[in-house]
């Protein structure tokens, strides 16, 4: 296969081509940039010497039309009009970006504030939550991949609410992210002596995660939700995990919410029920693909307690696009994405 990534510079491109270097599949990959044609990747990025000794490209529908699969990991707001002539031109297009994920333009223009992409372009898109929509990932030839939030709050949620095992009227998430899941532009926010030793909220109840969820919910598990979502930055540089509180149902036992997420998730490799507190963590998928999921209910308030961890950039980010590529191209989901968590 070959394939082209817009953005490789980013903190996404930089995990596909990690992820992609490993795959078996793939036999050439051309790297894009917006601002920094000519430039040797590697000479930017010393830890790719000798693997990625070529010239950063200028984006050129051309030369993208010409691949196998186009990866576009861009800020929010270049891809709704980059990749519209690009559609069922040749290239499977898979967006990292959150410009074709919500289906009402209306929403996408209300959270990220920004003009939204051709209505008929974000209908032929598909979102890739794959362990969820594996048949419509397998045809679709531009994929909206999930945000990272979205990917662990719904991996954990979804098949609770689907078989309303708890009540979705009363959802309460707190999710909490490391810094690259802010991108690679320095700002204020992001300054390592204003983040370090410090824990803070952002985005309160208006974080753009909000509508996307939402609407994954009513999509996947058939059920309105109304959330409160709220997000929060840790001082380390990858992971996230996401708390969820939800009343159960009545009669409802912590034992049948375990054996739901067993059995949603039984064939899928990337996804672990844990139910030992001691094996959670951001440590135990960091670099990897893995979703670790834990269900708890307190017997006090006969409320769950249900905790999603990815890591944002592979499960959250490139690694889910690498795994829908794997879907389109009917290899097993774990090709080149068969790694071990750092742990430490
Ligand atoms: N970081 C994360 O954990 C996650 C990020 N995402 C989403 O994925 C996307 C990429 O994120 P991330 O890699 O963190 O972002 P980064 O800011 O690290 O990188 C984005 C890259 O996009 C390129 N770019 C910037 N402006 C343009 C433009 N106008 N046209 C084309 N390319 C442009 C830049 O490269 P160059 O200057 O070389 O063109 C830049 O390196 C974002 O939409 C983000 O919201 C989704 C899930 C998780
Ligand atoms: C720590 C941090 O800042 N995280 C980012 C997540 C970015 C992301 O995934 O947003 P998109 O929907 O644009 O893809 C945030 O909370 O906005």
């Amino acid at each position: 296969m070959k394939i082209g990534i817009v953005g490789a510079t980013g903190y996404g491109g930089l995990e596909l081509i990690r992820f992609l270097h490993n795959h078996k599949a793939v036999e050439r990959i051309d790297l894009f940039t917006s601002s920094e044609e000519g430039v040797i990747f590697s000479s930017k990025f010393g830890h790719l010497v000798h693997i990625a000794d070529t010239p950063l490209q200028k984006i050129d529908y051309g030369a993208l039309e010409k691949f196998d699969v186009v990866f576009t990991s861009t800020p929010s707001g270049v891809t709704s009009e980059l990749l519209p002539p690009l559609v069922g031109k040749g290239p499977k297009l898979i967006d990292l970006s959150g410009d074709f994920r919500l289906k009402d333009p209306a929403s996408y223009e209300e959270w990220y504030g920004k003009k939204a992409a051709p209505l008929d372009i974000i209908r032929q898109s598909v979102y890739g939550l794959t362990e969820w929509n594996t048949e419509q990932v397998q045809h679709a030839s531009l994929i909206a991949n999930p945000g990272c939030y979205p990917t662990a709050v719904l991996l954990s949620l979804l098949p609770l609410l689907k078989e309303r095992l708890i009540d979705p009227s009363f959802l309460v998430i707190d999710a909490k992210s490391g810094i690259s899941g802010a991108g690679n532009k320095p700002s204020q926010a992001t300054h390592f002596s204003e983040v370090n030793e410090s824990f803070s909220i952002y985005k309160t109840n208006t974080h753009q995660h909000i509508p996307e969820i939402e609407q994954s919910i009513a999509m996947f598990a058939g059920v309105d939700a109304t959330i409160t979502f709220n997000t929060h930055l840790v001082p380390m540089t990858r992971g996230i995990l996401s708390t969820s509180y939800a009343p159960v149902m009545p009669g409802v036992t912590e034992k049948q919410l375990v054996a739901c997420l067993q059995n949603t998730y039984e064939k899928h490799p990337f996804v672990r029920i844990v139910t030992d507190i001691n094996s959670l963590g951001t440590n135990r998928v960091k670099g990897s693909n893995y979703c670790d999921i834990l269900v708890k209910v307190d017997s006090r308030t006969n409320r769950a307690t249900i905790v999603g961890v990815i890591d944002n950039l592979v499960k959250g980010a490139a690694g889910q696009a690498i795994q829908n590529m794997n879907v389109q191209f009917d290899l097993p989901q774990t090709t080149g994405l068969d790694v071990v968590p750092f742990f430490i």
